[in-house]
């Protein structure tokens, strides 16, 4: 039994599966689901890459603090972040403060692996070096550590780390 009304908030790096997992643990824990990423896409009635061609990262930006700000209005929701939400300070600091903070974490090895799925539709990993993916990659995770647990994913699939975050929850 998982007793914290607050919202269960999952960052990590583009691509380690917050949005698949974020589905899994709401099915686990029965709660209701959403993804930051597919409300704004919503809102603008387009898809990532065309808010990031077309309105420009800064719009989307901006809608991604409207957003996750309406969503810690509420509770019990399973809530999967895009990889940039949790560098601005708003969203980190509502997040910790507000919601129980989950970093999925991935060695840059296995992440590599995941790469050739992920290319198509994240419009920061178009255009970029190996080497620029990897600061970014090394950078980001600096940041990430700030949440309250960490789970490693490496070789596990959906489920099981679903039911790692349940455990990690669980203990405090
Ligand atoms: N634990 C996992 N093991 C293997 N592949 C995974 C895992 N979690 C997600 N994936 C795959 O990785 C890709 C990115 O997953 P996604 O949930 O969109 O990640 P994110 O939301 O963090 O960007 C998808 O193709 C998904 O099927
Ligand atoms: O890392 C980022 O800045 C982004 C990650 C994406 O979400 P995923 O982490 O779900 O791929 C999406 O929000 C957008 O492409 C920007
Ligand atoms: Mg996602």
């Amino acid at each position: 039994m998982v007793s914290t009304n607050r919202n269960i908030v999952l960052i990590g790096f583009m691509g380690v599966g917050k949005t698949t997992i974020g589905h899994e643990l709401a099915t686990l824990l029965q709660r209701p689901f959403i993804d930051l990423d597919q409300a704004i896409e919503k809102e603008f009635g387009k898809t990532i890459l065309e808010i990031f061609s077309k309105d420009g990262e800064e719009a989307f930006r901006k809608k991604e603090r409207k957003l996750f700000g309406h969503i810690m209005n509420k509770e019990n929701y399973i809530v999967s972040l895009g990889g940039g939400a949790f560098l601005q300070k708003d969203i980190q600091r509502q997040s910790l403060e507000k919601g129980e903070v989950i970093f999925l974490d991935i060695s840059f090895s296995a992440w590599v692996e995941r790469l050739p799925l992920l290319k198509k539709d994240r419009p920061l990993l178009q255009n970029k070096s190996h080497q620029e993916i990897k600061e970014l990659y090394h950078s980001r995770r600096e940041v990430y550590t700030n949440a309250h647990h960490t789970i490693h994913t490496d070789r596990l699939g959906p489920l099981q780390i679903a039911k790692e975050i349940k455990k990690a929850i669980q203990s405090t």
